[in-house]
């Protein structure tokens, strides 16, 4: 089976600090993914890469057997993303927003409009459909987002911290429909910080640390023991025990008589 995506030995640095060192990995199609790592491990490059919006400094990328070619974007009809923060133009209703991000994708306008609509029916945004986005909640946003990244029915989407503001209700929503995505044959690549969500939606879980993958696999071929959890194992394989003693250096500070002037 071709692979959905393959990273060959990805590397990445930000002024002369190597964020990627090497990073491979390669995935079949229909699988749901969670890529995860500490702030700053290097989630986001991994995606702005695959996606064409940063180039990488080593290694090789395909998309669906095709290495990707910065000249040809055409494989942009098969992605769908959700960036970490958005800039949503919000001015726009949703209607108005999602027709012009179908139409970008190469739908009509009428059809952008009526998916769209039927899509934001299903999650309860049928009512604020034509107000402007300014006036959305953050939840509301990120559902905007979530509909946009799927009008043109991609085969792999990209989602960063998808359940960013939802909601718990929306929060099952989204898992069934990430759920239902993967049971038709689509790949989801997603990075969260729910170690939970992470541990119960992924059919693979890829962790990065100090720019290199140090476990890849499913949950129950990562963890350890069986008595374990995503969040102990994330801990235990990232280096960090003390997070009780910080939390209580960090409260000694706040709570610390100051002088003042
Ligand atoms: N355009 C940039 N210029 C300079 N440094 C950058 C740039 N983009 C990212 N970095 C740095 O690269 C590192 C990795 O950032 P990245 O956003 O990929 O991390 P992440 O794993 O997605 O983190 P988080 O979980 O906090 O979102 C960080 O040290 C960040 O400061």
């Amino acid at each position: 089976m071709t692979a959905a995506i393959t990273l060959d030995h990805i590397q990445k640095s930000f002024n002369g600090h190597q964020v990627l060192k090497d990073v491979s990995f390669s995935i079949e199609p229909g699988t749901i993914v969670g890529y995860i790592g500490q702030n700053g491990a290097g989630k986001s490059t991994t995606v702005k890469i695959i996606l064409g919006l940063l180039t990488q400094d080593a290694g090789q990328i395909s998309l669906q057997g095709r290495i990707l070619d910065p000249d040809d974007d055409s494989y942009k009809q098969h992605i769908g993303y959700v960036p970490e923060a958005a800039d949503v133009f919000d001015a726009l209703t949703a209607r108005e927003y999602l027709t012009l991000i179908g139409q970008l994708y190469g739908m009509t306008d009428t059809a952008a409009g009526q998916k769209a609509e039927a899509l934001a029916e299903i999650v309860g945004l049928g009512q604020a459909f034509d107000r402007r986005i300014t006036s959305y909640s953050k939840g509301m946003r990120q559902m905007v987002l979530i509909i946009a990244s799927l009008l043109h029915d991609p085969d792999i989407l990209f989602w960063d911290e998808p359940l960013n503001g939802l909601d718990a209700n929306s929060v099952l929503v989204v898992e069934e429909i990430l759920q239902e995505l993967r049971n038709r044959g689509k790949t989801i690549f997603y990075s969260s910080h729910i170690m939970d969500v992470v541990q119960k939606l992924s059919d693979r879980i890829i962790l990065l640390n100090n720019g290199t993958v140090i476990a890849d696999g499913s949950f129950s071929s990562i963890a350890a023991n069986a008595d374990t959890n995503l969040q102990q194992l994330f801990n235990d394989l990232t280096g960090f025990a003390e997070h009780g003693e910080k939390a209580k250096a960090f409260v000694d500070i706040v709570t610390e008589a100051a002088d003042h002037e």
